[in-house]
């Protein structure tokens, strides 16, 4: 199933919360909206839905227009952050409780929705805990039930709204692998929203970024990561260096060096900011030209990267940068040292913030 949002709006009061969203997700995709806290991503995902409805604008799944559509005539399921299930029933009632209370003539047979559940607790890889109640589970086994029941009545469209928000960071990182692999075997078009990034990295064929409302980018991972649409963007999206820099005919003035500059920089002298990711720079042996000196600050050791915080001497500004193990120890990098820095790779955004 196909979604395609078209400029739609939400206002509560004066306040934008969707300010002309267009979309579209194709069938089978798995979306996360991602954006920081108030950005509008939960106001958008339940305008899809139908929990709420749009001041202007349409929603169309599968070419039809289904914007003036009840939640219950739009085959949506639903996962929250907290999940909700059912404390007074087991494990199986929870998952088959959707196809229970189906009106007589769709309800499907009580042997049919057992050998439903039992099939979607496999599914889930929680089979036995059918005769469990949920005060017996791990709040990562609530959730998978949860995402249980909302498949069992097989939705068109799955919508999840932070559903391991609550959890603990491992909990999280392990159920988020588990949801690509599930997406990956069901394939039912779903939107999931989260202000991590690195949730939405992992696990999204396609993210749409969006703030105050707005879409800053949609692209898949790796655009939206390597080719940020917009400083927003890059900033969100993880640690970033910012360094003043002058740009001419093309040419950078001031360091760093190797930009990707933007086509407009061609004509006159003009002020900018450069962007650059902190496994985008190179700490040298020795001096060179346009190299920033720096003296290292600390040093993080993280599993198989290195962390490093300098302190640039001219411009007294902090400096991230991440080195692999092996590429550290061959600097032989200590607390205190003088140090030089040189950017492989930046990207130039004119006028912002100058
Ligand atoms: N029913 C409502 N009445 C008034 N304001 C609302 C309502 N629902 C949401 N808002 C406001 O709209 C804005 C967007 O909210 P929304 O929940 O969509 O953001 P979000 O990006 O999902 O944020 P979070 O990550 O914190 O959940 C917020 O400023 C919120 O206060």
């Amino acid at each position: 199933m196909s979604i395609e949002v078209q400029q739609l709006r939400k206002n509560f009061g004066d306040f934008k919360a969707v300010d002309n969203v267009s979309l579209s997700i194709k069938s089978g995709e798995l979306t996360a909206l991602l954006g920081p806290s108030g950005s509008g991503k939960t106001t958008l995902l339940r305008l899809i839905a139908g929990l709420e409805q749009a001041d202007s604008g349409r929603i169309l799944f599968n070419e039809e227009d289904i914007s003036d559509r009840h939640v219950s005539e739009r085959g949506v399921g639903f996962v929250f952050q907290h999940y909700a299930l059912f404390k007074h029933m087991t494990v199986a009632e929870n998952v088959g409780f959707g196809l229970s209370v189906k009106p007589k003539k769709f309800r499907p047979s009580n042997t049919e929705i057992k050998q439903k559940v039992q099939k979607l607790l496999e599914l889930v890889q929680l089979d036995w805990t059918a005769d469990r109640y949920p005060s017996q589970l791990s709040g990562g086994q609530r959730q998978r039930i949860a995402l249980a029941r909302a498949l069992a009545v097989e939705p068109k469209v799955l919508l999840l709204d932070e559903p391991f928000g609550a959890l603990d960071a491992k909990v999280r990182a392990e159920l988020r692998r588990w949801l690509r692999r599930l997406h990956d075997e069901i394939h039912v078009t779903s939107v999931f929203v989260t202000h991590d990034q690195e949730e939405a990295l992992e696990v999204a064929d396609r993210i749409v970024v969006m703030n105050k409302g707005r879409v800053e980018q949609d692209g898949t991972p790796e655009q939206v990561y390597d080719h940020p649409a917009n400083p927003f963007v890059y900033e969100f999206l993880g640690t970033v260096n910012l360094f003043h820099a002058r740009v001419r005919d093309g040419d950078q003035l001031v360091q760093p060096s190797s930009a990707d500059l933007p086509a407009a920089a061609e004509q006159l002298e003009q002020p900018g900011l450069a962007y650059v990711r902190p496994h985008e720079i190179d700490v040298l042996h020795a001096k060179e030209d346009d190299a920033i000196a720096a003296r290292l600050d600390l040093i993080t050791v993280v599993g198989p990267t290195v962390r490093l915080e300098l302190q640039s001497q001219h411009a007294d500004q902090i400096i991230h940068v991440e080195l692999d193990k092996t590429r550290f120890k061959q600097l032989g990098l200590s607390v205190g040292q003088h140090t030089w820095l040189k950017p492989r790779y930046s990207r130039v955004f004119l006028g912002e913030g100058i």
